[in-house]
């Protein structure tokens, strides 16, 4: 490879940045434990055989128990009626032994996921999806963060230190990303832009951006030439192609051989912003924990 072909981008290794901050939260719950007798617990419920939602959820069960927190998992089968999980949902509220609870996404189509966020309480809910914890983003207070976007944004403030008055975008408005992202962008005084599908010319205004992040579940859309050279991409999309010899890759939102070569700093898909959502669900589990013992322990990870 020549010099005019090698990657010019630093790759962003949420691998590593993940691995030291479960680390982190690890002394952290044991802390906790010796000093305060208590053990934060998560709960995790599950609804259906959904492929995917099934390894997220045993990924998170595993690294809860290596962190020393306890995790209770709750699976239920894909025709659970909506009233018996919110039954189970007003339990593990009521349950002193949970901090957190998270209900994985997406749901079965019978149940209305915004009624099932709604009846978590808003300091046990570690998704941070819940209507009092948006309004803290959104208004400057102090609430639970949702897990991808704050995972984004500590690998930002580690790549780039002060984000203060660059321009960023963010593709996508979903309330699980888009919308969280520019709260915290915005928190961090950069100028935000949300683009979407009605977006006019995107390719232009992602060429105006310091800061691209790119959480549309489009796999690939974002070009290379469409980055402005030196920018930081924040890949959050992770779609499974099927190439022509009939093997599956998984690759982000970014066409990444293109944005390598311009991009000053780009996370790679996978291991990149994926299992940053793990580690900070962790954190959130931890924070909530302290809160609701009304505990002051330090933050695991001081950003946020
Ligand atoms: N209630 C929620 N549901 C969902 C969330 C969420 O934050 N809360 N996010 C996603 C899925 N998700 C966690 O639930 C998640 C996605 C990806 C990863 C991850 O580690 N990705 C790896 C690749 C994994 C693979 O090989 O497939 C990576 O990018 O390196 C962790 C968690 C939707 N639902
Ligand atoms: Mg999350």
């Amino acid at each position: 490879m020549t010099d005019s072909q090698s990657p010019r981008a630093k790759l962003i290794d949420g691998n590593a940045f993940s691995a030291a901050l479960r680390d982190e939260i690890a002394t952290r719950v044991h802390e906790l434990r010796d000093l305060h007798h208590v053990v934060p617990g998560l709960a995790v419920v599950l609804v259906g055989e959904d492929p995917a939602s099934q390894v997220y959820v045993r990924n998170k069960h595993k690294r809860t128990l290596e962190t020393g927190m306890n995790s209770f998992e709750h699976k239920l089968p894909a025709d659970t009626p909506e009233s018996h999980l919110l039954t189970l949902i007003e339990g593990l509220n009521d349950d002193p032994e949970v901090h957190g609870i998270l209900v994985q996404l997406p749901l079965p189509r019978h149940i209305n996921a915004q009624k099932v966020i709604e009846a978590i309480r808003p300091d046990k809910d570690v998704d941070g999806f819940h209507p009092w914890n948006v309004g803290m983003l959104a208004s400057g207070g102090i609430g639970l963060i949702p897990c991808t976007p704050l995972g984004s944004m500590m690998l930002l403030r580690d790549t780039l230190g002060s984000l203060s008055g660059l321009k960023a975008v963010v593709i996508g408005r979903s309330n699980i990303v888009g919308k969280p992202m520019a709260h915290l962008l915005i928190r961090e005084s950069c100028t935000v832009t949300v683009a979407h599908s009605r977006t006019k010319d995107l390719a232009a205004e992602v060429r105006a951006a310091d800061i691209v992040v790119a959480a549309v579940g489009q796999p690939e859309m974002v070009k290379g030439d469409w980055i402005k050279p030196g920018a930081t991409v924040i890949d959050v999309g992770i779609n499974r192609i099927t190439l022509p010899d009939g093997k599956t890759k998984l690759v982000g939102d970014v066409k990444f051989d293109e944005a390598v070569q311009v991009a000053g700093a780009i996370t790679p898909v996978p291991g990149g912003v994926g299992p940053m959502t793990i580690a900070c669900l962790l954190r959130n589990t931890l924070t909530a924990c302290a809160r609701l013992h009304n505990l002051d322990i330090p933050e695991a990870h001081p950003w946020a």
